[in-house]
């Protein structure tokens, strides 16, 4: 979504209100360094005034009448002069430096953890790449415009000001003619910045696809070079990275125009306060004194100009970084209310349905219940919406229509957190961080204990290969756990999901990667730890679920048959045929498992 300039500088305004302090204090000793760097071009001129006028001069008129004494002044005013410019810049830089400082940090903590709160569906909608070229370049660009650049704003605001009433003081009859140039630069900037700024939101969004890309290439380098890929993803990121080169280009192109224009409308300011002041001067109508001050200070006045169009062309992109910024803000969050409350484990779906984006429907209709305590499992082919069933039931999806309630309460009503922290879920990627055996167990649970650790190690029969892991439970498992087998990342992905001890234990094909025989010690540390515990339990393998009090055969979004191992075997349908495939049986009807 496109903001105007102003409007996202307003709003990063607002953002920084609560630092307006550091930054107001820090715009007034910008403002006063740049009066006290324009002393010394006025002392010069004074100085000039000095040794043409002598008796007369300005000084003398203030009583210094004696030459050495006026010299010793000039001296000790260049003196302070440089002084406070150095004081007030010392004072200046500090303030901008520490409120860059603060400003990325807080920036980086609030999107970060706006990210967090967003719900699946917008996030999912972005490319992580592209989140993390906002959560790093855009605030770096914020963080560097801060540092330098809105010191550079002021420059010109603030020797405008002082200048042009200095000329105007002076020589208003020349003053006329120096400033005109400046609306004229000011007016022409501002139109070609207007051209210039959606070609620096295009470069931003350029540089976000090739950071997307990156991210995403890189994290499947195993599968890049096992299909031997390596150079379709270097011609992608050739695609990627040339329609960035082309989106700066085009901006550069058209930016780089504007510094020779505007130096040309500064010549001519420079020219009339050089000849005309000039032949006032020789005809005695102006000070030569004053001329020297106007000459210098033409150059101060119109110089910092030639800078405007970097300037804008800064600011451009600063604001484009902003904008990308503010518009993550905009990503809606998880509705989370306050209410904590504790559930006991009863599980209600009433009427779901469920399509991803619009798309057309992965769940139809759901009607189911389960009691606290019991283990409901469900099956079928792969697509048939069993993980989409445990996403709705996690929250990270509302039901497109229908009701889920977790007792007695619908799952709008609840705590998304609050509920998640009871539940343990184990999905069928597990995802582990980088960090030691026993960090990635608590993960999330700080508050557990070594002997809790081990304790839910062993439950998930995971203790074994951690101990002949060389550092045990202190083995650092590398990024995202690439030092481990996948059978083994499961079992310590279901120790992180029982440690918590949860009411309701969710396993999403917890046991596909680990042996037969691991898969059987860990069923039966799941009907002990599952005991008094509502158990949900997806599988392919239906050896894994034949316990459950109840099972539900998923046929395209809707529940095909349901009831226990021995029922649905009786029935002769999808469940029966099925298990005959798996136990090596003749299939009496292929036809319903096989679409
Ligand atoms: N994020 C998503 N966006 C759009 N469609 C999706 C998304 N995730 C799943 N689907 C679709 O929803 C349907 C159900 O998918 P789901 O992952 O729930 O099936 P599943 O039964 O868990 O399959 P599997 O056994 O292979 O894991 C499929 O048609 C799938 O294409």
């Amino acid at each position: 979504m496109k903001k105007p300039l102003a409007s996202s500088f307003l709003q990063l305004l607002l953002y920084m209100r609560p630092f307006r302090r550091i930054y107001l204090s820090a715009t007034l000793y910008s403002f006063l360094n740049k009066l006290f760097d324009l002393m010394p071009e006025i002392l010069l001129g004074i100085a000039v005034n000095t040794v043409v006028a002598r008796e007369q001069s300005w000084l003398a008129n203030l009583g210094f009448c004696d030459l050495k004494i006026q010299l010793i002044l000039l001296g000790l005013m260049t003196m302070v002069a440089y002084g406070l410019e150095s004081l007030s810049e010392y004072l200046f830089s500090i303030r901008w430096w520490n409120l860059a400082q603060i400003v990325q940090h807080n920036f980086r903590m609030q999107a970060f953890e706006h990210v967090q709160k967003s719900t699946i569906t917008s996030f999912s909608k972005q490319k992580t790449g592209n989140l993390l070229s906002i959560l790093n370049d855009d605030i770096n660009q914020l963080e560097r415009f801060l540092e330098e650049g809105i010191d550079k704003i002021i420059e010109v605001i603030g020797t405008s000001i002082f200048v042009g009433s200095i000329f105007f003081f002076l020589a208003p009859q020349i003053a006329i003619f120096v400033v005109i140039p400046i609306p004229i630069i000011i007016y022409s900037t501002f139109r070609f910045q207007k051209k210039l700024s959606p070609y620096y939101l295009n470069i931003r969004e350029k540089a976000g696809l090739v950071g997307a890309f990156l991210a995403n290439s890189l994290l499947g380098l195993l599968a890049t070079k096992s299909l031997v890929a390596e150079q379709l993803e270097k011609k992608k990121l050739e695609k990627a990275s040339m329609a960035y080169k082309d989106a700066s280009f085009n901006a550069i192109r058209w930016g780089a125009l504007l510094v020779p224009i505007i130096r040309f409308v500064i010549l001519s300011g420079i020219l009339v306060t050089l000849i005309y002041g000039g032949k006032l001067t020789i005809e005695q109508k102006l000070d030569v004194g004053v001329y020297s001050i106007l000459i210098f200070l033409t150059q101060r006045l119109l110089w910092p100009f030639t800078e405007i169009a970097d300037i804008m062309i800064n600011f451009q992109r600063v604001m484009a970084s902003t904008q990308r910024l503010l518009n993550l803000f905009e990503l809606p969050t998880e509705n989370s209310p306050d209410n904590i409350v504790p559930i006991k484990g009863r599980i209600t779906f009433d009427d779901v349905s469920f399509s991803y984006h619009n798309h057309t429907p992965s769940l139809h209709n759901l009607t189911f219940a389960t009691e606290p305590g019991q283990h409901i499992a469900f099956v079928g082919a792969t697509g048939a919406g069993k993980s989409t069933l445990l996403h709705l039931l996690l929250g990270f999806y509302l039901p497109t229509s229908g009701k889920i309630f977790f007792d007695n309460k619908e799952i709008r009503e609840l705590s998304l957190p609050g509920l998640r922290k009871q539940l343990g879920f184990v999905s069928q990627e597990p995802f582990l961080f980088e960090g030691t055996i026993a960090e990635n167990i608590s993960y999330g649970y700080v508050e557990a204990t070594p002997e809790q650790i081990i304790e839910a190690a062993k439950n998930a029969a995971a203790h074994e290969f951690i101990m002949r892991l060389p550092e045990g439970y202190d083995t650092i498992i590398g990024e995202r756990g690439q030092n481990l087998s996948g059978g083994q990342k499961q079992r310590l992905a279901i120790a992180r999901a029982i440690v918590r001890n949860p009411t309701i234990l969710i396993l999403d094909e917890a046991t596909s990667s680990v042996d037969n025989a691991t898969e059987l010690a860990i069923q039966r540390s799941l009907s002990k730890i599952g005991q008094g515990r509502t158990m949900i339990l997806i599988a392919h393998r239906l050896s894994m679920v034949k316990h459950a009090d109840k099972i539900f055969v998923l046929k395209k979004g809707s529940i095909a048959e349901q009831g226990t191992h021995e029922e649905l075997l009786q029935h002769d349908n999808v469940y029966a045929n099925l298990w005959k495939l798996q136990m090596g049986e003749t299939l009496t009807h292929p036809e319903l498992i096989i679409d």
